[in-house]
């Protein structure tokens, strides 16, 4: 799916008015029903006291025009005008005028003066600012802002929440709704997708405004949001004449003394991920743990507490590498000699991200197509700091360019990039905030690798599997007890669900 800027979301609506021969006006109809459906859904006739707050641009609109149907289904609300300027876009004035036909005027705000009373237990609808908010909120309306956060009652926010941007930094300081849950026409705004705005966008549904459909095919963007149908078309039969070799040959190199479980938990991801064969480089001391613990899989080992030499006989089809290897000056040593000869196509996690980061130059000899999993300090490790969110998405497109390299991004919405695009994964939650699944991260997109699927797709479809496993997992265990072992105890259900 998508993400469009707003630019692109006002050429969307102007080609769905002219393509579908309707106005604007009843496009903002379409809206608005879809917000007053879903709330009359959810409160089923509540006498709870409901204040809209609506601005003077089309969202405010929206807002008017969710008033009025509440109204009509006898629902206690007060609306209110934030009347922060003279001018009045044409939609807003009509659902203005349409609730004045009712009798019922809605209440202007001149002043911080007339903000009225907000109780915790009130729902508020934010009609204010939506996407064509350019500037940063002041005056009365940001006072409001302030003192709906303050009081925390549970605020719905009409396709974005006041004060944020859809698609570009906001200033230090600016004065944002923090919204209960926003519901977005069309699709999600770039923001939503951002770490630093999770005080305002902690929950979102899309409501579908049904826009045309085939503009919004031609529109050209680099962000997207990965979708079910997008992993389905990534996911690949497997032919019934297929053998072990079909699948490919996974090499875990990881592991150091009081690390080598990080060996265990990527090798084993990569055998259920469908790895044909998986061996494991490790050292030494861990050779009985991961025969012990991992039948399936076949061991070669280095020196004795940590990895130096390198120097595996098998021909692997891919290559894990990094988790639980440490930095120590040997593996260090051993990991750039290793790279310098090195062209199997790598997965490059963890602590050969970091050994990597403090000797760059080493960037350039990673084989094209390799895919880096950094977690945001490893990232930063790799590229220098940001200013914010959005300069560290230029910097990972500059990145995935300069390298010619896959990079997960990892964190709440995962971004996979290849150059400019950029895949933002919507599956995952707070279970996989535990030790170890970052290992088995890399195990499972090894294992994708090795079996044929290309870099891209095998970044794109690791992240959502595992995502979705951790999601699948809260059926029986709960985000606290869910630990890294466990997404792989549910990967088979994340296939199922690709598979049907
Ligand atoms: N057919 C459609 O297009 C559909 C659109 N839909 C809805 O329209 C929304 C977009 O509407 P919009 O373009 O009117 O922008 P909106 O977010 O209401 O704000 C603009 C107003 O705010 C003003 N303003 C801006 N910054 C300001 C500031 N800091 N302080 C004070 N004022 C400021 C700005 O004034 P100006 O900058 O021009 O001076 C203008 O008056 C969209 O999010 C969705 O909800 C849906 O109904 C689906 C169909
Ligand atoms: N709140 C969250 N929501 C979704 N996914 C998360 C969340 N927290 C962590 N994850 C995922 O868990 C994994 C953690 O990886 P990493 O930080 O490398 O862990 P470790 O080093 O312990 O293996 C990443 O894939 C990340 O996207
Ligand atoms: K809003």
């Amino acid at each position: 799916m998508k993400i469009l800027s707003s630019d692109q979301m006002y050429a969307a609506d102007a080609a769905t008015l002219k393509n579908q021969g309707i106005t604007s006006l009843e496009l903002m109809e379409r809206a608005a029903t879809l917000c007053f459906n879903w709330i009359h859904e959810k409160l089923k006739g509540d006498p709870r006291r409901i204040l809209v707050f609506c601005g003077v641009g089309n969202n405010g609109g929206d807002g008017l025009a969710i008033a009025r149907h509440l109204i009509q289904h006898g629902y206690n609300i007060s609306c209110y005008v934030l009347n922060y300027s003279e001018k009045r876009s044409g939609e807003f004035l009509e659902n203005y005028n349409r609730l004045k036909e009712m009798g019922e005027w809605p209440t202007m705000i001149n002043s911080s003066e007339e903000i009225p009373e907000i109780d915790s237990d009130d729902l508020i609808v934010d009609a204010i600012f939506g996407i064509g908010l350019k500037r940063t909120v002041s005056g009365f309306t940001s006072e409001l802002i302030k003192k709906i956060n303050a009081i925390s009652p549970f605020s719905l926010a009409i396709d974005m929440p006041s004060g944020l941007y859809a698609n570009n930094p906001n200033c230090e300081g600016d004065i944002i709704l923090e919204a209960t849950h926003t519901l977005t026409f069309q699709g999600p705004k770039l923001s939503f997708l951002l770490p630093n705005n999770a005080p305002f966008i902690s929950s979102w549904e899309i409501l579908n405004i049904a826009l045309d459909e085939e503009y919004l095919q031609s529109i050209k963007t680099e962000y997207n949001v990965v979708t079910k149908f997008l992993i389905c078309s990534i996911y690949k039969e497997r032919d019934q004449f297929s053998h072990k070799g079909t699948f490919g040959h996974t090499l875990i190199i990881g592991g150091s003394y009081g690390k080598i479980g990080a060996a265990v938990l990527a090798s084993r991801a990569a055998l259920k991920a469908g790895s044909g064969l998986v061996s494991a480089y490790i050292p030494k001391c861990g050779y009985n743990i991961l025969q012990a613990s991992i039948p399936e899989v076949m061991v070669e080992v280095d020196s004795e507490n940590e990895l130096h030499h390198f120097n595996f006989k098998c021909n692997p089809t891919v290559i894990g590498i990094g988790p639980g290897i440490g930095t120590s000056e040997k593996t260090t040593k051993g990991l750039i000699n290793f790279l310098k000869d090195n062209a199997t196509p790598m997965v490059v996690d963890a602590d050969a991200l970091n050994i990597i980061a403090l000797n760059k130059e080493f960037l350039n000899s990673l084989p094209k197509n390799s895919v880096l999993t950094p977690h945001p300090r490893e990232f930063e490790r790799l590229v220098g700091g940001w200013k914010n969110d959005y300069e560290k998405l230029e910097k990972l497109q500059s990145f995935s360019k300069e390298y010619k390299v896959i990079v997960v991004l990892k964190g709440k919405y995962s971004v996979i990039a290849n150059g400019n695009q950029l895949y933002f994964n919507p599956t995952g939650n707070t279970a996989l905030a535990t030790g170890g699944s970052g290992d088995v991260l890399t195990g499972i997109i090894t294992g994708l690798i090795a079996q044929g699927y290309d870099t891209f797709d095998a970044a794109i479809f690791g992240v959502y599997l595992h995502g979705l496993s951790a999601e699948i997992g809260m059926e029986n265990l709960t985000e606290e007890t869910f630990i890294a072992s466990d997404i792989l105890s549910y990967l088979s259900n994340a296939f199922r669900e690709v598979k049907n």
